[in-house]
């Protein structure tokens, strides 16, 4: 196995101080890496997607591992440490420059199922996720994705119905998925720390509920967490014919939507077909 030059070293030799524009909080301790790469479980020989590589702390894990990673990383600085770790394990890294929001994932990874796992800035992260989810497209041609986020918004990724963390991220991670808060990890593990407390998120696809369409589910929940404290019939109003489909389920329209599980969401959605 290739011995590596420690993290902080090849982040000062490249000079690589962290961006803040660019959303940049490295992780440096390979114990810590090496069990988050282990969350999708054995990668060996796998396909995996990273996005956002930076120094490559991750990558390098992954490459232990035994993966073969594509890696999407924006910023142009990092590409020669990342070159550096490809060599170390030829044949196992490929590295994209540019933005991974810009990018058509499946035909990077050249139709091949492929395992993601990523620590990204919130609001690319959170973009990206919502991608990944959506679309009417399913299974998708990723088997797990493996994403850090900001504890707060992993807790609502998570959320079971009937608390306040609980809205559209949930119903969207969880009507065909399987969603688990698998790690939290410290604001002192990054470098620079963050302001808040970070936590990694795990998702496999499960079956997708027949008769339903994502963008009719997207509408519902759109609406009903769109007015969040107020009762069904009430925010669900502007939507035709979501009254008489909670008629017909036997919904109380008095409810307010945090009160409804996943499946009475779909259940909605299916009736409004
Ligand atoms: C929070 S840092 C994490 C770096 C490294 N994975 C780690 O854990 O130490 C996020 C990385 O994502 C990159 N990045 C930010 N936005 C991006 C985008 N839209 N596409 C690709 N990479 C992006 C940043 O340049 C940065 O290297």
């Amino acid at each position: 196995m290739a011995d590596l030059p420690p993290l902080r070293e090849v982040i000062a030799r490249h000079g690589l101080s962290a961006s803040k524009a660019l959303g940049q909080n490295f992780l440096f301790d390979e114990q810590l890496l090496d069990r988050i790469a282990a969350i999708p479980g054995d990668l060996s020989g796998k396909a995996v997607l990273e996005v956002g590589p930076g120094p490559g702390g991750l990558t390098r894990a992954l490459l232990r591992a035994g993966a073969r990673v594509t890696a999407i990383e924006m910023d142009t600085r990092c590409l020669p440490a990342l070159e550096e770790l490809g060599e170390a394990f030829p044949g196992q890294l490929k590295v994209i420059q540019g933005d991974a929001l810009k990018m058509d994932h499946a035909e990077i990874m050249g139709g091949e199922p492929f395992a993601v796992l990523s620590n990204l800035p919130y609001n690319v992260g959170t973009a990206l996720f919502t991608r990944w989810l959506g679309g009417e497209e399913w299974p998708p041609l990723w088997t797990s994705l493996t994403l850090m986020f900001q504890q707060e918004v992993a807790q609502r990724i998570v959320a079971s119905h009937g608390g306040s963390a609980y809205g559209r991220l949930a119903v969207l991670a969880q009507w065909r998925a399987r969603a688990k808060l698998a790690m939290k990890v410290h604001r002192s593990a990054f470098t620079p720390p963050p302001k808040v407390m970070s936590a990694i998120v795990h998702v496999t696809p499960t079956a997708m509920p027949n008769g339903v369409s994502a963008r009719t589910l997207e509408r519902v929940t759109e609406a009903a967490f769109g007015q969040r404290r107020k009762m069904l019939r009430q925010s669900l109003k502007s939507l035709p014919g979501a009254l008489e489909a909670l008629d017909s389920l036997g919904i109380d329209p008095q409810r307010r939507a945090e009160t409804l599980s996943v499946e009475e969401f779909v259940s909605v959605a299916r009736a409004l077909g």
